[in-house]
C-alpha cells in the first residue's frame, strides 16, 4: 500500500474497488489532513464522501470505529457503506471507504452564517453524538471545531475518526488545544470525561477564540489549570447559561456524556436561551414583501370591481 498523499484524483476520474466493483466517479476533493484526501463521489446516481487513506493501518482502525457504530445503528442510514482498495494504473494500491456525504458547514462557519442562536441545539446535537460513540465503547478523542459538520437545522456529525480510541486505552490522537493533558487537568485515557473537557474547550473556541489563544501563549506549561479555562466561561452572552456546566466539563464531573446532554438540555429549556430561528435571506423578505404587495392590490381591484369604480370589460 501507498500513501494517499501522492495521489491526487482529478474531477471525473473513475475509481473501480478491487474487491466489490463498485464505481465511483470524483467531483471534487473535500477536504484533506492527516490521514487521508476525502473526495465528494457519485455512485448510482447518489453524492457519497469517499477517503483514501494516507495509511493502511490507521485508516483500519477509523473503519474499525465506524463499523461497530454501524452495527448500533441499524434503524438509521449507515455512515460507513464500503471499503475497499484502488488499484492505480501504475499497480500501486490505495485503501479508501465511502461513506455518506455531509451536506454541511464546518462547526464555526455554521455559526457564523446561522447565528449564535443556533449553538445550544447544535452543542446538545453533539453531546448526543458523543454519548453515542461512547456507549459503543470509544472516545472520539481529537474532538475539534473542524471534525464537526452540521447540516440543516443543526443536524450534527463528526467526521474524521482517527482519534477514536476504545475506552480505557491511550488517546490515539489529539489537538494540543483540547487536550486536557495540555490544561493539566488529568490523564490521556481514553474516557467519556476526555471527550467532554475537549468539548467545552470547543465551545470557548467558538466564542472566546481570542483569549483561549491568548492563554496558550502567556502560561507556561506548569501554570496551565482548568480553573484559567472556568474564567473564560463568564464572558460572552452565549456561553453564559452554560457557564456552569462548562465548569462541571472542564472539572471532570459529568458521569457520562449522556448525563451532561441531559444537563445541557435542562439549561435550554430553563429560559434565559434564546431559541434557535432560521435567518431568512434578504432574498427571502424582498420575495415575502413582493408577494404582500400584489395580494393587496388583487384584493383592492376586486374591491373597486364590485363597487363599479372599474369597467369589468368592453361592452
Ligand atoms: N462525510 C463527509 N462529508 C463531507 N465532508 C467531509 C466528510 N468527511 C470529511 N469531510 C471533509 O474533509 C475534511 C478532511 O477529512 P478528515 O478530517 O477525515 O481527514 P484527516 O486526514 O483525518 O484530517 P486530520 O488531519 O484533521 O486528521 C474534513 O474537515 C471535512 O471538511
Amino acid at each position: 500500500m501507498k500513501t494517499s498523499s501522492e495521489l491526487r484524483l482529478a474531477p471525473g476520474t473513475v475509481i473501480t474497488g478491487k474487491w466489490n466493483r463498485g464505481r465511483y466517479r470524483v467531483e471534487r476533493l473535500l477536504g484533506e489532513g492527516a490521514n487521508g484526501k476525502v473526495y465528494l463521489v457519485e455512485h448510482s446516481r447518489r453524492l457519497y464522501a469517499m477517503k483514501v487513506g494516507g495509511d493502511a493501518v490507521d485508516l483500519q482502525s477509523e473503519i474499525n470505529v465506524l463499523r461497530s457504530l454501524a452495527s448500533r445503528r441499524r434503524r438509521t442510514e449507515p455512515f460507513l457503506l464500503a471499503v475497499d482498495d484502488y488499484v492505480h494504473r501504475d499497480g500501486k494500491e490505495y485503501p479508501f471507504y465511502i461513506m455518506r456525504y455531509v451536506r454541511g458547514s464546518v462547526l464555526h462557519e455554521y455559526l457564523q452564517r446561522e447565528g449564535a442562536d443556533w449553538f445550544p441545539l447544535v452543542g446538545y446535537n453533539l453531546l448526543g453524538k458523543l454519548a453515542e460513540l461512547h456507549e459503543a465503547g470509544f472516545v472520539f478523542g481529537d474532538l475539534k471545531r473542524e471534525n464537526v459538520l452540521v447540516g440543516s437545522y443543526g443536524r450534527v456529525e463528526l467526521v474524521d475518526y482517527g482519534g477514536a480510541t476504545a475506552i480505557g486505552k491511550s488517546v490515539r490522537q489529539f489537538t494540543e488545544l483540547y487536550d486536557r493533558g495540555y490544561w493539566n487537568a488529568g490523564s490521556r485515557t481514553a474516557e467519556g470525561t476526555y471527550d467532554l473537557f475537549s468539548f467545552a474547550v470547543l465551545c470557548l473556541h467558538l466564542f472566546e477564540g481570542r483569549r483561549l489563544l491568548q492563554l496558550t501563549k502567556t502560561l507556561l506549561p506548569q501554570n496551565r489549570s482548568p480553573a484559567d479555562l472556568i474564567r473564560l466561561t463568564t464572558g460572552h452572552p452565549a456561553l453564559k447559561p452554560f457557564a456552569g456546566w462548562l465548569a462541571r466539563a472542564l472539572g471532570g464531573e459529568f458521569a457520562s456524556a449522556r448525563e451532561g446532554a441531559a444537563a445541557w438540555q435542562r439549561i435550554m429549556y430553563g429560559g434565559g436561551v434564546k431559541p434557535a430561528r432560521r435567518r431568512r435571506s434578504t432574498a427571502g423578505w424582498a420575495a415575502g414583501l413582493f408577494a404582500c404587495t400584489m395580494i393587496a392590490l388583487a384584493a383592492a381591484i376586486v374591491w373597486m370591481i364590485s363597487e363599479g369604480m372599474l369597467p369589468t370589460g368592453l361592452s
